[in-house]
This record gives structure tokens, C-alpha cells and sequence, in this order.
């Protein structure tokens, strides 16, 4: 208590009457809610309560007030505070009062102000309620009647609340005088309610239990003490509450209070190494270890250490499954489809051995593999690009080759129609490899001409490309549109290939030449990109209007493939691996062998390999190494040639003395021999890359069964590289040109060039 300081009335009252005014303009504001503060509280805070509405009552109406009789009551009161300080001297002898005038007004105040026409904000809930002269009820529902202490300050705080809220002009002077000098002994029995009153702007009422005298613990008194309650102070907790949370659990420390203690040297320096100091006191936590160990008498025997179990680790060398009974009905809740499927599966067929392998888990792996199910293939398997890619506009997709116009009728019109057949003479063995007739002279196996089966045959290319793309997918199909950043778009792998494997086929538009003429001087004549491909029997494919294939772009090194195959007796274009795998997320590219028809129409490549051309040109002519079986046959022939010369000589050699006329025929006969000879020469020429091309270079044999033997006819062999197609666009007067273009080349150089194909097959 001594370091609460007796509180100037004066002040008191010019700070109550700061937190009344505050208080007042707060009740005005929340006029519509009236405030639950006084009845709310339990009974001990009653006493309070009033006292302090008392008291703001009294603040609110200083001397300032008028007296008029409107509120008789405010004056009233106001009278009765000066009693108040009158009647305590002891106070009033500790105050300094720099100015007593205010509360004591000569002249009462001729306006009044518009707070003081507010009623006081006291509500005694209970009452309005009508619920006050009820009595407390205990749980049974027994009314109980109210602890005297509480129901004097109740009857005590109702009156002053009858009187003050109605303002009446009979305001017994008797009666606020004993409120006010109950709550004058109040304050003095509880100095501090003014004081908290004082310092807390607010409508907070303070409990009995806050309104203790708490210990001087180190907090307080660096908060200095609750009694020297100041602006400073104010400012100094409001820096308290600031304090961070470690300063406030370091409050009661020695450290905080500065409180010093000796230091404790617990070791020492002996004999080279630190030891225990056995002056300093054992640390708690050994004083607490030395408490609990039992004390352990000389007498008694150390017990023996147990000795320690070794873990012994156990491997798993089975699944996680191993040892579970497979399930006796393993069908059981699977459809009749499912049922067939799984019956199906060599899994489930009785073997008669013991199965050491990891098994599935919980054999739902095999209702898995007959449902299918999503799954993820790893990075460098499958990888394609993320949605939202840009894509190519105005094209438009076909799979499947398209005869447009006249082509349809030229192309049953042409001689070589029926040409397109073979047969080969696999064995099962063989199973269509390398040595495959069909597979050499670039014809797929079908069922019409392979002698080995779907099921052994390898040469089956477009069969398996159609059968794995069916069912679409980005796997499946493989490949995908990307945009390049020169070259405007191009195809990627987003899987990976193997060499010589089937990629997609290039389809497109069949169109004639006189067709592709007219295209390129009126559709195409703005165009940069074109699609044209040389065919077949002068035809061309232009795809435009055609598949994914038509977004490769050339490399002078490329990856790819673009060969030309019969299937079904149809010519079709597919692009195909080189002879290296080609890896996720390469661009695919293949030579076009690109013919540009003029020079202006020359393009600069950008495939950037090392040996680029700088051109999209056609290929250079490769320097070919000599033929070691044409030679042979040639030489063969020459010397059947010379040969029959030489009969011819014989026979004419005793005819020497003949007429000229018979030597005209010689010569005429050595004529003929040379031009049979050509002619013989070109035929096995024919023959020859015929012969290669069917049997190879280590072939000999040449088999002549009619079937075959038409086969190797120049008309059967796959006829020309297909070359991409540039030509401005031109008058039609130049329409032969288009056709030196895809004709463009010898016999000979084609041949050569598919056998150089066919050799990759
Ligand atoms: C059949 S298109 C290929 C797809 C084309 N990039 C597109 O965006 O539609 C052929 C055209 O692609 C371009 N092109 C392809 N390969 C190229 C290369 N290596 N260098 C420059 N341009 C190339 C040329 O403009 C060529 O006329």
C-alpha cells in the first residue's frame, strides 16, 4: 500500500471527468445499445460499479454545469462533491492544487452543454428486465434470497440509478450524500479503485480480485509500482507490454534483478587435464543422479554384465508376397470376358513346379495386364511435349493415299499396272529377313505373297505401323509437330526408334503432273512451303492436304528415310529410321534431294549438320565404286561377243577372195553383232542390278522361275528415289519441265540408289 500515493480529488476528478466524458460521448454514440455493464456483474463488483458511476457522475457535471432545473440532480450532485472535498482534509493537505478554480464556479454557467442533457449511462438490467426483484435461483429452481452484502449494494446502486435516470427535481440531498460517502469510504478503503479509475480510459470495472494488493515481484517494480501512476507511467507499460517474451520469462532470474552471485568453478586444472573441483558444490544434476543411485554396499557381489544378443538380420530372399496361397477362385468377381482373358494367360496354367519368382502382388497384376491401365513410361522412353504447342494452321490431315482427278484412271491405264508382283521363297528359318526378295525389291510381305506367315514374317512394315497407330496415343504415334526457329515447323520423336523402323507414312493427294502444273501456277503460286513429292509412274503426291509426314524438314545429315514401297500392289511413301536408333526428342529430318527447277528458287539450308550442302539442292552425284558383277557379266558377254566375231571370221576367213557384196554383209553382220552386243550389254546390265538387287552382291544364283524373273524386269524395280518437288510457278508452256524433275536421273542411278536402300532393309 505505501507505494500507492493519495491521489489529488482534484485531479481525480479532472481525470475522471475525462473518462466520464469519454464514457458519455461513448453511451451517446451507442445510444441504441444500451451498455450491460453494472447488473451484468456479479455482486461484488455492484459496490464498485456504482461508486464509479457515482463518481463519473460527479465528474461529468464540474462546476462548469448549469445549474438550471431541468438537471437539478447533476447540480445536486455537484454540490455534494465539494462537501466531498471538503470532508477530506487529510487528502486535500497532500494535494498541490495548481488552480482550485474550476470546481468551485462563482457564477453558475448560463448555456448548458448538450452532454450534460444525457441521461447518466447506469442500467440496472436486472430492473429493466424486471427481473430484480427476483431471487437468485439455485439449480433446482429454489429461489434463494441475496447475500445481504450484495443486496444493500444492490438497493444502494438502485437508488442512485432511479435517481440519477430520472433526473427528479426531489432528489433527496440525504441520499447521494450517503452514496457519496459510501463511496467515499470505499475509496478509502480501496484508494486504488480512483486510481485504476484514473488511468484506464475506459469502461473497465475492476474485480475485487484485480483490486488486490498484488507482491512486489520484480515485474512490478520495474513497472515501477502500480501507485505512481503518471504519463510517464503509462507510457512505461505500454513499453512493458511491448517487452518480448524472453525478457519476461528472465524477470525472476538473479541475472535480471542484478543479483550477483560468485562464480562456480566446477573444474580445475591438475596433472595436465582438467578435474573436478572438489571445492565447488555438485552440480544439480549430478547431486540428483548421486540421490537416485542405490547405495551399493562393499560387500555385495557386481552383478555379471548379460551377455549380448547379437541381432541376427533377417533378408527377405522371396517378394513381399512370398508364401501367400494364390486364391482358390481366382475368376471370382470377373466378367465373362475377363474370365476367358484370364484363362488365357500361361500364369495361371498348372505347371506342376514350384514358382521361386517374385510373384505379383496379390495377383491383381494379372487383372491389371487384361484391363490395361494408364501408366507413365520413363523420360527417355516417352516424352512428349507439354499441351498448348503451337499448331499449324490450315492443314488439313489425310492417312491414306487419295487419287485426285485423271490420276485414278491413268494410274489403272498405265502398262505397269499390273506389274507390281512378287513372290518370295522364304523358309521359316529366313522368317523375311535380309535375304527376303520381297523385302530387296522393296515389296511388303501380305498374304498374297510371302511364304513364311504374319506370324514369322518380319517384312511387314506398313502392316505393323497401321496396327500400332490404330489405337492413337502419343506412344504410339510417336512423333509430333514442333515449331523450329528457322525452318518454321518440323517433326520431332518423342519416343524412341530403331534403326530402319517404320515411323509414319507420307500420304497425301495423287495428283497427275498436268495437275501439280496447274496447282503450282494457281493455289500454290504464293506459297513458300510446298509438299510435292515425286510418285510414281510420273505422278506425284502432294500433301497439302495430307499426313504429319509433310512437316519433315531436310538435313544434309539426316536420320531418316523416305522410301517408296508396294504394299497390296500399291505404291506408298514412308518414312523410315537410318541406320543409327533415333533417341526421344530428336527432330527428324531426311534428304530431300530436293530439285529446285531453277535457280532463283534456290534455297539456303539451315540444317546446320557439318557436311550441309548450303542449298536445299539435290544430292551430289556420288562417285560409285565399279561394279564387280556387271563387269564380270560384261566381260562375259564381250567375250561372247568376240566370240561370235570370231566365228563370223572363220567363217568368212576362206572367203577372203569373196564379192564385196558378201563383205557388205559382214560388215553389215559386224554391225548388227555390235548393236546385238549393246543390246545384250544393256539387258544384263538390267540383269545385273536386277540380279543385285534381288540376290545381293553375294549372291550367284539367279533363280528363273517365271514369277520371278518378271519380277526383275526394269518396270518392277522400285524406280527412283522419291525427290522433293520446288518449282516456281510457270507458264504451262514449261510443263515438261516438271516432268525432267521427277524423271530427272539414269536408270542405272536409280537403280543404284534403291539398291543402296534396299541394302538398309
Ligand atoms: C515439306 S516443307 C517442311 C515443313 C515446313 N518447315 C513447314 O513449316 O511446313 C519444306 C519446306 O520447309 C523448309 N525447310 C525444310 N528444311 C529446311 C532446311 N534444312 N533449311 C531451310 N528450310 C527448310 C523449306 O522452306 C521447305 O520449302
Amino acid at each position: 500500500m505505501d507505494s500507492l500515493t493519495p491521489m489529488s480529488p482534484a485531479r481525480a476528478l479532472s481525470s475522471e471527468a475525462s473518462i466520464a466524458a469519454s464514457t458519455f460521448s461513448h453511451t451517446a454514440s451507442l445510444s441504441s445499445t444500451p451498455p450491460t455493464t453494472v447488473a451484468d456483474e456479479s455482486d461484488a463488483m455492484d459496490v464498485d460499479a456504482s461508486i464509479e458511476i457515482g463518481d463519473s457522475i460527479v465528474a461529468s457535471t464540474k462546476p462548469a454545469e448549469p445549474a438550471g432545473p431541468a438537471e437539478p440532480a447533476d447540480y445536486a450532485v455537484s454540490t455534494e462533491l465539494q462537501e466531498v472535498t471538503q470532508e477530506a482534509p487529510e487528502q486535500r493537505s497532500t494535494i498541490q492544487l495548481p488552480s482550485p478554480a474550476p470546481l468551485a464556479p462563482t457564477t453558475p454557467p448560463t448555456s448548458r452543454s448538450r452532454r450534460a442533457n444525457l441521461p447518466a449511462p447506469v442500467y440496472n438490467l436486472a430492473q429493466l428486465a424486471g427481473t430484480a426483484g427476483h431471487g437468485k435461483r439455485r439449480s433446482k429452481g429454489d429461489q434463494v434470497s441475496n447475500r445481504k452484502r450484495g443486496s444493500t449494494v444492490n438497493e444502494v446502486a438502485l437508488v442512485a440509478n432511479e435517481e440519477v435516470k430520472d433526473g427528479s427535481a426531489s432528489t433527496s440531498g440525504s441520499a447521494k450524500s450517503d452514496i457519496h460517502q459510501s463511496a467515499r469510504d470505499k475509496n478509502t478503503k480501496f484508494p486504488n479503485v480512483l486510481k485504476t479509475k484514473e488511468t484506464t480510459p475506459s469502461m473497465h470495472i475492476e474485480t475485487r480480485s484485480s483490486r488486490q494488493e498484488k507482491p512486489e515481484t520484480p515485474t512490478r517494480k520495474l513497472q515501477g509500482g502500480s501507485k505512481k501512476r503518471s504519463r510517464e507511467d503509462a507510457e512505461t507499460s505500454a513499453a512493458q507490454a511491448k517487452m518480448s517474451r524472453e525478457l519476461r520469462r528472465l524477470q525472476d532470474t538473479d541475472e535480471f534483478r542484478k543479483i550477483e552471485k560468485p562464480d562456480t568453478i566446477t573444474t580445475v586444472w591438475a596433472n595436465g587435464k582438467y578435474v573436478e573441483n572438489p571445492d565447488s558444490a555438485p552440480s544439480r544434476n549430478r547431486a540428483r543422479v548421486a540421490a537416485r543411485a542405490p547405495e551399493v554396499t562393499a560387500t555385495e557381489p557386481e552383478p555379471e554384465p548379460a551377455p549380448k544378443r547379437r541381432r541376427v538380420k533377417t533378408w527377405y530372399d522371396r517378394g513381399f508376397y512370398a508364401g501367400q496361397d494364390t486364391p482358390n477362385d481366382p475368376f471370382s468377381g470377373l466378367t465373362a470376358y475377363e474370365k476367358r482373358e484370364l484363362a488365357k494367360l500361361p500364369e495361371l496354367a498348372r505347371t506342376g513346379q514350384v514358382n521361386h519368382t517374385l510373384p505379383f502382388p496379390i495377383y491383381n497384376g494379372i487383372r491389371f495386364l487384361i484391363h490395361g491401365r494408364d501408366f507413365k513410361l520413363p523420360f527417355d522412353i516417352c516424352h512428349p511435349l507439354p499441351p498448348g504447342q503451337p499448331k499449324p494452321d490450315e492443314w488439313r490431315k489425310i492417312t491414306k493415299n487419295r487419287f485426285v482427278g485423271e490420276s485414278a484412271a491413268y494410274w489403272k491405264k498405265s502398262a505397269h499396272f499390273g506389274d507390281y508382283q512378287s513372290k518370295c521363297v522364304c523358309t521359316e528359318e529366313d522368317g523375311c529377313g535380309e535375304s527376303c526378295q520381297n523385302r530387296i525389291m522393296l515389296y511388303e510381305c501380305d498374304g498374297t505373297n510371302c511364304n513364311v506367315g504374319p506370324d514369322l514374317c518380319q517384312n511387314r512394315a506398313f502392316a505393323k505401323l497401321q496396327e500400332r497407330t490404330k489405337a492413337g496415343g502419343k506412344y504410339r504415334v510417336g512423333v509430333e509437330v514442333i515449331k523450329t526457329d528457322d525452318r518454321g515447323y518440323g517433326i520431332r520423336a518423342n519416343r524412341c526408334f530403331e534403326p530402319n523402323q517404320i515411323i509414319m507414312e507420307y500420304t497425301g493427294e495423287i495428283i497427275t503432273e498436268e495437275e501439280c502444273d496447274r496447282r503450282m501456277n494457281e493455289k500454290y503460286k504464293d506459297n513458300k512451303c510446298y509438299y510435292l513429292m515425286s510418285f510414281d509412274q510420273n505422278m506425284i503426291i502432294d500433301a497439302t492436304t495430307g499426313s504429319i509426314t509433310r512437316f519433315v524438314n531436310h538435313s544434309c545429315s539426316p536420320n531418316c528415310r523416305m522410301i517408296k514401297w508396294i504394299v497390296s500392289g500399291q505404291p506408298r511413301m514412308a518414312l523410315f529410321a537410318g541406320d543409327r536408333p533415333i533417341m526421344t526428342g530428336e527432330e527428324l529430318t531426311y534428304d530431300y534431294n530436293f530439285d529446285p527447277f531453277s535457280a532463283k528458287n534456290v534455297q539456303k539450308c539451315l540444317c546446320g549438320s557439318p557436311n550441309c550442302r548450303g542449298v536445299l539442292g539435290p544430292k551430289p552425284k556420288e562417285v560409285k565404286p565399279p561394279k564387280p558383277a556387271k563387269t564380270t557379266i560384261a566381260e562375259t558377254v564381250k567375250k561372247g561377243v568376240k566370240a561370235g566375231k570370231r566365228k563370223l571370221r572363220d567363217a568368212f576367213d576362206g572367203a577372203d577372195d569373196a564379192p564385196a557384196k558378201k563383205q557388205r554383209v559382214i560388215k553389215a553382220a559386224k554391225g548388227a553383232a555390235k548393236g546385238a552386243a549393246a543390246a545384250l550389254k544393256r539387258g544384263v546390265s538390267t540383269i545385273s542390278a536386277g540380279t543385285k538387287a534381288v540376290l545381293g552382291s553375294k549372291s550367284s544364283t539367279v533363280r528363273k522361275s517365271k514369277a520371278i524373273v518378271r519380277t526383275y524386269s526394269k518396270a518392277n524395280i522400285p524406280a527412283k528415289r522419291p525427290t522433293m518437288i520446288r518449282t516456281s510457278p510457270r507458264k504451262p508452256v514449261a510443263r515438261k519441265s516438271g516432268l525432267t524433275i521427277i524423271a530427272a536421273g539414269t536408270g542405272d542411278e536409280d537403280m543404284d540408289v534403291d539398291m543402296d536402300e534396299a541394302d538398309s532393309h
